[in-house]
């Protein structure tokens, strides 16, 4: 059976193709799940708790902020608390926060807007400052982000220095940088080259 990493993926880039096609982003899908990280992969009590995809909300706003923002919004917490309307340790029951985004999240925003890497780790940080780490827990992502915009991307390395797990799960690139690209404008054989060569090499932690 495919992995649950792979069908979270898949309903991502769903998420993904309701986003307007732009020359100056990528469309991207997020969902925010609380689940058990098992390695034999299967648990029943899954639970979404947000979702989220490129220009969902208004604004030049990304997938992984829509996913946060849309769970602050039905929680009544403003956005850079959001983490405080998470789960209790006591709803989760062993399980994790987890974050799967087609994506790799941005490190850096031609726009200057604050990266999503920024939000993740803020999640991390609770209001009573306790360690108790309420934020996300890990993000699974399905290509690298492509250096269209930003040149070599930098937000693996950020959440690997803020402590926040990441995992690369390949198998969906082709069709996540398909969606992902669909309002770049076709025929720039260099483009094209370098938004797909940045996925053939291997990711590693
Ligand atoms: N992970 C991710 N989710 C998204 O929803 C999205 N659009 C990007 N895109 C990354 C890319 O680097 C930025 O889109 C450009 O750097 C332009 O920056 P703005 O988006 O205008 O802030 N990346
Ligand atoms: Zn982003």
């Amino acid at each position: 059976a495919e992995s649950s990493h792979l069908k979270y993926l898949r309903e991502c880039l769903k998420l993904a193709e309701n986003s307007p096609p732009r020359p100056t982003n990528f469309r991207v899908g997020a969902i925010l799940i609380l689940r058990r990280d098992t390695p034999d992969d299967t648990s029943e009590d899954d639970k979404i708790l947000s979702t989220g995809y490129t220009m969902e909300l208004p604004g030049n706003t990304h997938a992984e902020q829509c996913c946060l923002q849309n769970y602050a919004a039905t929680h009544g917490v403003y956005e850079e608390s959001v983490a405080d309307a998470f789960p209790s340790q006591a709803e989760r029951d062993g399980r994790k926060i987890l974050l799967y985004v087609t994506m790799e999240p941005c490190g850096v925003r031609l726009s200057g807007n604050t990266p999503c890497v920024h939000r993740i780790i803020q999640t991390r940080k609770s209001q009573d400052n306790s360690n108790n780490n309420n934020g996300i827990d890990k993000v699974y992502f399905g290509v690298k982000e492509p250096g269209t915009f930003v040149g070599e991307s930098q937000g693996c390395k950020m959440l690997t220095e803020a402590g926040i797990q990441w995992e690369f799960v390949g198998g969906l690139e082709n069709e996540i940088l398909a969606v992902a690209t669909a309002g770049h404008e076709k025929g720039n054989k260099k483009q094209e080259a370098d938004e797909r060569g940045t996925n053939i090499e291997a990711i590693s932690q």
